[in-house]
């Protein structure tokens, strides 16, 4: 194959002082402070120091059209440049040779993987619609397009019945070819442009529904991700999954339906009045009966809405079930009640369907209903229409126009009633998208963390129980543990270690009295300590991809300098791939010592200055365990580990 023709890059500095330039902002150069490596995270710095926002993001070929631009991709060599908006199909980037236009391949070919990604963080505000409307308004352009894409659309509606009128009532009878002409060419080229305008709204709802997708999705996520954990624990995977579909049908119906609901609204209101000045008589029928038709529809939508809410709950329930179905086979098959679950699924799912069945039942009866209705409308118009042309008090072109208008109106209506019942329906899963982003998300964690060298950890007074009901589980507890100190908690079962850990770890926040890491809130140090639960979760990937999770993006020398002492790296030795072997979720195919050995070995990489093990060493033979207790005893780090202790151990 041969070699892709060179291209040069920046150097980081230079790409970020183009790139802010570019956004309005000066002094990109100035951004990188001595000695620091001028790498992504120092450029995702500079832009916050500016009040911008973005993130080191990995990607590959296929991401590239996702990202906001501008903004700067790495290439190979490791120097940066300058994404562009480009011809369509193609990227343009800017070089220190000046812009250049590359096909999506040619580009794939050059980067390294790394880049900025400037996509527009969720923006903050009290509801769903707060919240996605900025999104939407930033992109002005494809607003613009989209709204008059539609407008063109229903304006070219009226174009028809103007032609057919001319055609049957004027070219016809009087035989008049140029007219006749004129009529079939305007019918033929307002049905031409309104396949085209069709397409370029289609377009434009795509490029809402993938570029936003990416960051308002993304968005959500993260919002969700840093709520509290008390919060996220009390939810079920059901429960998340529904608040996440409706939050991305809430993204797929606001663009196309709320700008299509506004246009549809008044074009309706626009065939009314030519149909009024058509035929007035016939128009109040048409308007009292398509009136009378609305009531219904929307009591029964209220009705379908209700039985909505409680799908959603059932569904949430099934879907729970489900997962811990699959997560929980070995228990199942191990005691042999696999059959017994299934009942219980079979009994949760049966009560979805049943909801469905009733819905599409509702939604069957009220669509036969309308369409009934439209039909007897259309055929009365015809009926009446036609008696009035044989009395010669109506021309045949009127006739026709103004059934193509009322058809115009009826749909434009049933438009605004669909978009009603389809907001109304969706309102018990939006409602769950709504209660998660209402949620106060923890703070961040502050710039200067992590804190250089080993920090203090302190329990003052502290009051702690998991809801306001149950029994307390610590009460006026003192704990301090000095930089550097290896502490062990060790009690019977259910004396509160882990609480004390996850207090420490900023998971829980106690009830009284006050917790700290270096002197402050756990959360806002979050980067100066790592907590390894009691069951470690092996994430699908490579062993090397989640060290880097446990390790908390430490670099690989790191990784490779503990493995050793550890004993990881006898382990790795024995597997054909190495670092490289993939792990499925869970990590299944390793024995619990095993998936210790990979998270102890990464949080001790991490150079974190506060180490919280719940039981760190509990499935570990021995033979591994020993030289593990001494390492950890020997670090710089302070460490508070829980163990196992009989009853009436102590409890530091
Ligand atoms: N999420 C929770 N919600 C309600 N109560 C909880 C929750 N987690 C723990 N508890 C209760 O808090 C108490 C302390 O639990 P904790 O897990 O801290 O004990 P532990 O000393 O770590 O026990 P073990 O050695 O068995 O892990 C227990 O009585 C437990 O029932």
């Amino acid at each position: 194959m041969a070699e892709p023709a060179p291209l040069a890059g920046f150097p980081p500095e230079e790409a970020l002082g183009r790139l802010l330039a570019r956004l309005g902002h000066e002094g990109g150069r100035q951004a990188f402070r001595d000695g620091l490596d001028p790498g992504p995270d120092r450029m995702i710095e500079a832009l916050e120091d500016r009040g911008l926002q973005g993130r080191a993001a990995r990607l590959d070929s296929r991401d590239l059209a996702y990202l906001e631009r501008p903004t700067l991709v790495e290439l190979r060599e490791g120097t940066w440049v300058l994404l562009l908006d480009g011809p369509s199909g193609s990227f343009s980037v800017e070089t220190p040779g000046g812009v250049r236009t590359l096909d999506p391949e040619a580009l794939a070919e050059r980067i390294s993987g790394r880049a900025l990604d400037l996509s527009p963080a969720l923006p903050p505000g009290a509801t769903l619609w707060a919240r996605l409307k900025p999104l939407f308004l930033r992109q002005p352009r494809s607003l613009l397009q989209l709204g008059a894409a539609l407008l063109m659309l229903q304006a070219l509606a009226l174009v028809l019945p103007a032609t057919t009128a001319l055609i049957l009532d004027r070219a016809l009878p009087d035989g008049a070819s140029s007219l006749l002409a004129l009529g079939v060419a305007g019918m033929f080229l307002a049905t031409v442009h309104q396949v085209w305008i069709g397409w370029i709204q289609e377009r434009v709802v795509l490029f809402f529904s993938t570029r936003l997708a990416v960051s308002a999705e993304r968005g959500f996520l993260e919002h969700a991700l840093r709520c509290p954990f008390p919060f996220l624990q009390s939810r079920t995977l059901g429960d998340l999954l529904q608040a996440f579909g409706g939050f991305a049908a809430a993204r797929d119906l606001l663009p196309a339906r709320t700008v299509g609901v506004f246009l549809s609204g008044a074009m309706g209101f626009l065939y009314l009045l030519a149909m009024f000045a058509l035929l007035p008589g016939a128009s109040l029928v048409i308007l009292l009966v398509t009136a009378l038709l609305a009531l219904p529809t929307l009591a029964l939508g209220r009705v379908q809405a209700r039985l909505q809410a409680r799908q959603v709950e059932a569904a949430a329930r099934e879907h729970g079930l489900l997962i811990e179905l699959v997560t929980g086979i070995a228990t199942l098959k191990g005691s042999g009640t696999e059959a017994r679950a299934l009942d219980r699924w079979r009994g949760r799912r049966r009560a979805v369907l049943g909801l469905e069945l009733t819905r599409s039942r509702l939604n069957l009866a009220s669509d036969l209903v309308l369409g009934l209705v439209s039909q007897a409308l259309a055929i009365g118009l015809f009926i009446h229409g036609g008696l009035r042309l044989l009395e010669g008090s109506l021309k045949p072109g009127t006739l026709f126009a103004f059934l193509q208008l009322s058809s115009g109106f009826t749909s434009s209506f049933l438009a605004v009633v669909h978009t009603a019942l389809t907001l109304l329906i969706l309102k018990p899963q939006l409602a769950k998208a709504q209660e998660i982003l209402s949620r106060e998300p923890d703070p961040r964690p502050r710039r200067d963390s992590p804190t250089p060298g080993p920090v203090p950890a302190v329990l003052e007074d502290v009051g702690f129980r998991y809801t306001p009901s149950s029994p307390w589980v610590l009460q006026g507890y003192d704990l301090r543990v000095d930089p550097g100190e290896k502490a062990t908690l060790a009690g019977p079962s259910g004396f509160g270690k882990t609480t004390v850990l996850r207090l420490l770890a900023g998971l829980h926040v106690p009830e009284r009295g006050r917790v700290r890491v270096a002197g402050r809130d756990p959360r806002e140090v979050r980067h100066d300590l790592v907590y390894l639960p009691q069951f470690v979760r092996i994430f699908g990937g490579s062993i090397l991809e989640n060290l880097r999770i446990y390790a908390c993006g430490a670099p690989l020398e790191r990784l490779m300098e503990a493995a050793g002492p550890t004993g990881l790296q006898a382990l790795v030795d024995t597997l054909p791939m190495g670092y490289r072997t993939l792990l499925p979720p869970g990590g299944r195919n390793l024995s619990g010592g095993q998936r210790q050995l990979i998270a102890l070995t990464g949080a001790l990489a991490s150079g974190r200055p506060l180490l919280l093990l719940d039981e760190a060493l509990a499935n570990l033979d021995a033979a591994h365990a020993a030289p593990l207790r001494t390492l950890l005893a020997q670090g710089p780090w302070t460490l508070v580990s829980a163990n196992p202790g009989e009853p009436g151990g102590t409890f530091r």
